[in-house]
């Protein structure tokens, strides 16, 4: 199962959790109004975990300007980008694309049909005023009749305590890939507890 970290700002705390937990992947959140913006390429340093960039109805020539800046390995859109934006995106940026729907109650599994062709993976998180890092968790029950292909990140609100209903997932749908934690794993805004990273990461790769 792939492990992203999301809200990285700090250098000396991305450096610990990439050599002590080794993430797949590392996020950092490029949305203005959110309390781990990073606003500065220089302050990020290279890891081994891909990195990836997180945006939020941001145009294309600012996301394919950060992507070089910050050498990002994928782009998540957080957003409410549509089909047309991410067939054009994936064009003109060299990345992969991860596009995130913000589920309420139900999905509407034939919309997301239209950007498979386009993207690496789908990410499911909480729908929320503030798009996202809200901490809340959604119904992921939702998510043990889903229908496509493409492999997708499970995020919303992942503590500790998320590691049995994981598994419990994992054991029902195939297409589950990966999980994407952050806000719960913070000691304060974009820096997070190594030890807690640690521990969880632990737990879901031994109790299977
Ligand atoms: O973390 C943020 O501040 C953020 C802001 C805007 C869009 C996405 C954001 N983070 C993403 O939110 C999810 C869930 O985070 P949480 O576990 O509920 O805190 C995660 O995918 C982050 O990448």
């Amino acid at each position: 199962m792939l492990v992203k970290v999301c809200g990285m700002r700090d250098a000396e705390n991305i450096r610990s959790l990439d050599e002590k937990v080794q993430p797949d992947l590392m996020g950092m959140i490029f949305y203005p109004k959110s309390s781990r913006y990073v606003a500065d390429a220089a302050t990020i340093p290279s890891t081994k975990a891909a990195k990836v960039g997180v945006f939020v109805n941001t145009p294309i020539a600012e996301i394919v300007a950060k992507v070089n800046a910050f050498g990002l390995a994928y782009i998540q859109l957080h957003g409410d980008e549509d089909a047309v934006f991410v067939e054009e995106l994936k064009k003109q940026a060299a990345a992969e694309i991860i596009k995130v729907f913000r589920v309420t109650e139900e999905v509407d599994w034939t919309y997301l049909k239209g950007f498979e062709p386009h993207v690496a993976y789908f990410l499911f998180d909480t729908e929320t005023k503030g798009y996202g890092g809200s901490g809340k968790k959604f119904n992921w029950e939702l998510l043990e009749k889903y229908p496509l292909q493409k492999p997708f990140l499970l995020s919303g609100g992942i503590q500790e305590e998320s590691v049995a209903e994981i598994q419990h997932l994992q054991q029902i749908q195939p297409k589950l890939a990966g999980v994407d934690i952050n806000s719960k794993f913070e000691l304060h805004a974009a820096f997070k507890d190594v030890d807690k990273v640690i521990r969880f990461v632990k737990a879901l790769q031994e109790n299977r």
